[in-house]
């Protein structure tokens, strides 16, 4: 919902604040630059400027509402808020105020949230005047049509805000939540191993959340994959994609179909830790290809026998790049809540009809020794291979349509 006028998408970062003024601008500026690249990606107009630890959208009340869910979902926002600027006086403030609840206050108590910005000398009134001011606009609006005005500072139904800074004042009704974190592209690329199941899109997000591009790899299984095992993973690497238009997140497909028929002909209790090798391996040979400094995966604790913590262990010492798991200590619960949020939960829960790859009696407590020693000597030499030449699909072709659809 937003104020009628509304002009402008405030856009609230958070960590970004506490570094110094260098590492700040730097940040900021990347910040704008993502957001840009949101708005063309969606066709939207608006110019991004910066100014006090705020960003600005300058754009038009028809586009105000898109812009802000775009904004919503830049890595580095911690909120951001759809609002009408007006001069930064008591009586321009008030009447928006007013405007604001004619136009927007639907019953219910309310309040006026008020912040004031600069010197003490900038403005001739408080943010208490802001507020006990505005509340009487408000009230007085709420009257003359009709209604039976309340005031509830603890529990509002409706809270109007007003942020006044020196030179222009902002009138909003509400502050979306943003992923917070840091602007992407802030921190080095890392290679992130997704499967198109629930966990690895998430753990490629919650990298991205902390400002770090990814390069998507995935492991076509062959015969022991499919098609729809793919295309899931093609899915969900777009809806990433979508997030960072001006990052290149194209999925390369590295062919794994031999290795895995070799893996099930000849291992057994270890064949889900050799092919864990294989993956990192090949994730490996792409990061060093293109200078990305570490692997993402979904992993997460004792969730698969595969993911027990020796199995981790055992399975680590294949790459000198470091392995990041995000989501090493969640629930799955929370890892599926966190995947409806991204909108890859659904894609991720398509039937993709597998052949089973996994033995029956799975090994739980593997050591580095072990694995190696029923593992087919070529292994990490075919990973290598397969992945100095896959196949590079550029998602940023599809749409919303999911899986299920095409
Ligand atoms: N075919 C694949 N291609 C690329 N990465 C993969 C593939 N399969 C698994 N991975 C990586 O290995 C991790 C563990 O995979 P595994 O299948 O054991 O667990 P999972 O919990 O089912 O993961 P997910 O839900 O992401 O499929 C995945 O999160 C992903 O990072």
């Amino acid at each position: 919902m937003h104020p009628p006028g509304a002009d402008v998408v405030v856009v609230r970062h958070g960590e970004v604040g506490v570094k110094s003024d260098q590492v700040r601008m730097k940040m900021e500026f990347q910040l704008q630059e993502n957001l840009n690249a949101l708005l063309a990606d969606r066709d939207l107009p608006g110019d991004t400027g910066c100014q006090r630890n705020r960003l600005y959208i300058r754009t038009e009340e028809s586009a105000v509402e898109d812009a802000t869910a775009a904004a919503v979902e830049a890595p580095g926002v911690v909120s951001a808020s759809p609002a009408r600027s007006v001069e930064p006086t008591l009586d321009a403030i008030t009447e928006a105020l007013a405007e604001t609840a004619r136009a927007c206050h639907d019953g219910g108590p309310f309040a006026v949230e008020a912040r004031r910005a600069g010197n003490a000398d900038a403005h001739d009134f408080s943010s208490r005047d802001l507020e006990s001011e505005g509340g009487q606009a408000i009230w007085d609006a709420i009257e003359d049509g009709g209604g039976t005005p309340e005031v509830d500072l603890d529990d509002p139904e409706f809270t109007t805000f007003v942020d006044c800074r020196p030179d222009e004042a902002f009138v909003f009704v509400e502050k979306r939540a943003g992923p917070g974190g840091l602007p992407l592209g802030t921190q080095q690329p890392l290679v992130a191993l997704v499967s198109g199941g629930i966990d690895s899109p998430v753990a490629a997000w919650q990298v991205m959340a902390r400002g770090a591009p990814i390069l998507p790899v995935y492991v076509d299984l062959g015969d022991y994959g499919g098609a729809d095992h793919r295309a899931r993973a093609e899915t969900t690497v777009a809806a990433l994609a979508r997030r960072a238009p001006n990052f290149d997140l194209q999925l390369r497909v590295v062919d794994g179909g031999r290795a895995v028929e070799e893996l099930v002909a000849k291992t057994d209790a270890t064949r889900m830790l050799s092919l864990r090798r294989f993956m990192y391996r090949a994730a490996e040979t792409v990061a060093r290809e293109h200078d990305a400094v570490g692997i993402v995966s979904g992993e997460a604790i004792g969730q698969k026998s595969s993911q027990t913590t020796a199995n981790l262990a055992a399975t680590d010492v294949v790459t000198d790049l470091p392995i990041h798991r995000p989501l090493l200590t969640m629930d799955k619960t929370d890892i599926i809540e966190r995947a409806r949020e991204l909108g890859t939960y659904d894609d991720a829960t398509v039937p993709a009809g597998c052949n089973r790859v996994a033995p029956s009696r799975p090994e739980t407590a593997g050591t580095p020794m072990s694995v190696v020693s029923a593992e087919p000597e070529e292994l990490l030499a075919m990973a290598e291979s397969a992945a100095r030449d896959p196949a590079v699909v550029d998602v940023r072709a599809y749409d919303e349509t999911p899986v299920a659809g095409r």
